[in-house]
């Protein structure tokens, strides 16, 4: 790419992000196809702008000590100072002064001589003065929100929920990349037969401990191999495949999916069909139902029946105890997948877990009489709340008491998943620091007696 375009390029996509609020991985992911670019460009350009929004809020703490504070700036320049600190902090492979001098140059040509002038000085003095202190910062909300770039309505409410050292933990965490994980279409390929192949190529892999179709890639783009594009592999994080594990699904039976798309965990279950029996995988949004079709075809799945539907309204579409097995995998907050999706943690809001937490609800009164007796029913989340967690449960188990949570269901853990820290009457919430998984809730129930509580409401 001619010089500067990169980081034109860099700044629009900052800007977008700031302001509309979309989500930075299906930009990045657009501009990259659009642009073309090499793997080179490509690479940085993921890296400076992942690595920007991830540590917006400590960069503004840095930068406020070197601006006037009734300073107006315009929002690109503001953005520009963002990206070029970052650059200076976190990455080595760009000497300071060739930052500061191409951060200069984008300001003269966005801007006039007075920006350049005002970033030129912004960004020498830090320089020349270093970075400001922040473990001197007493309160501990307020340290760990400018360390970790964390809202602090966030961490106080991890804090609440969950103590100092897992919040700490959980925050340092989500600055990290996590490791890549697949899962293999088992009746294309063996796991090993895809290890070997991978490390063939060059690849560093591993056996995943959550499940025996899953494998972790510590390095290697692998959506360029024949075995993702040939449908022998797909993209699934660790603890989203437990998921699917843990329903205990089998050929021939009736299973339902309430909210399906894109359609990681449906397609896991009915691999584990092998294909046969019924799945019924439903989603809110039409144009999220063609992604679940998407993935089947890629992997070769042809006992899917994916549909348009609002879950709370299933009812009127299926009789009542039809399904041997029920997934409710819940739109939520998303607190689990900030690593991925930086964006998530300044864009919700605590009234979003509210309302959430209330869909939720809402969702499994609505699903829980579709199971037949003795049937399990999974809910979960990539969250790491107690609001739309363990509490949807108990208020759920409060009032459809032919529900349980299954005894067995801590049993059936992979063995090394039992240790998880998260393991409550009420479900696992496993932590992204812990095995470096997204932050995911789940928790298995049988339906046990005769269904009572919303055929009593009629
Ligand atoms: C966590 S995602 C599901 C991820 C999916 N299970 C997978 O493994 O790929 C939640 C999904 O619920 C859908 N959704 C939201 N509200 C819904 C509703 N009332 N009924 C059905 N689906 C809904 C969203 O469109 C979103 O795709």
């Amino acid at each position: 790419m001619k010089k500067y375009q990169l980081r034109n390029t860099i700044i629009d996509l900052l800007l977008r992000i700031e302001k509309n609020k979309s989500f930075s991985h299906l930009l990045i992911d657009n501009e990259i196809k659009a642009q073309k670019m090499d793997s080179k460009d490509e690479r940085l350009l993921t890296e400076i702008v992942y690595g920007t929004v991830q540590r917006k809020l400590t960069l503004d703490y840095y930068l406020q000590n070197f601006i006037k504070p009734n300073q107006k700036i315009q929002s690109w320049v503001k953005i520009l100072l963002r990206m070029s600190l970052y650059q200076m902090i976190y990455l080595d492979r760009i000497p300071d002064h060739a930052i500061i001098h191409e951060a200069v140059e984008m300001a003269k040509q966005r801007g006039h001589k007075g920006t350049a002038s005002f970033v030129n000085g912004v960004l020498r003095n830090i320089q020349r003065k270093g970075i400001p202190r922040t473990d001197s910062i007493e309160n501990d909300v307020k340290r760990l929100a400018v360390q970790t770039s964390h809202p602090e309505w966030l961490i106080e409410r991890w804090l609440h929920h969950y103590g100092y050292k897992v919040t700490k933990e959980m925050c340092k965490a989500n600055l990290n990349k996590k490791p890549l994980s697949i899962r293999i279409q088992p009746m294309k390929i063996s796991r090993e037969e895809a290890m070997r192949t991978l490390q063939e190529l060059g690849f560093q892999v591993r056996p995943s401990l959550f499940s025996e179709q899953g494998i972790i890639v510590d390095q290697g783009n692998i959506l360029k191999t024949d075995l993702f594009k040939k449908g022998y592999v797909t993209v699934q994080d660790q603890s989203s495949m437990l998921v699917s594990e843990m329903l205990k699904v089998q050929p021939s039976m009736d299973v339902l999916d309430t909210c399906s798309a894109p359609g990681g965990k449906v397609t896991h279950i009915a691999e584990k069909m092998q294909n046969s029996g019924s799945v019924y995988a439903y989603d809110l949004h039409k144009n999220k139902v063609k992604l679940i079709n998407k993935k089947a075809s890629d992997l070769h799945l042809t006992n899917i029946n994916a549909q348009q539907a609002d879950a709370r309204n299933l009812r009127n579409i299926h009789a009542d105890e039809s399904f041997d097995r029920i997934l409710v995998d819940a739109p939520c907050s998303g607190f689990g997948v900030i690593r991925g999706k930086p964006d998530i943690k300044y864009n919700k809001q605590e009234k979003d877990v509210h309302q959430l937490a209330a869909i939720q609800a809402d969702i499994l009164d609505h699903v829980a009489p579709l199971l037949k007796k003795d049937g399990l029913l999974i809910y979960s989340t990539c969250t790491v709340d107690v609001e739309e967690n363990e509490n949807v449960v108990k208020n759920f188990l409060e009032k459809h008491k032919d529900f349980e949570v299954d005894a067995s269901f801590i049993e059936d853990l992979p063995k090394d998943i039992k240790k998880s820290p998260g393991i409550t009457k009420t479900g696992i919430q496993l932590f992204p620091h812990t095995f470096q998984t997204d932050g995911f809730f789940f928790v298995r129930l049988i339906r046990k007696g005769s269904y009572s509580t919303l055929n009593a409401k009629k």
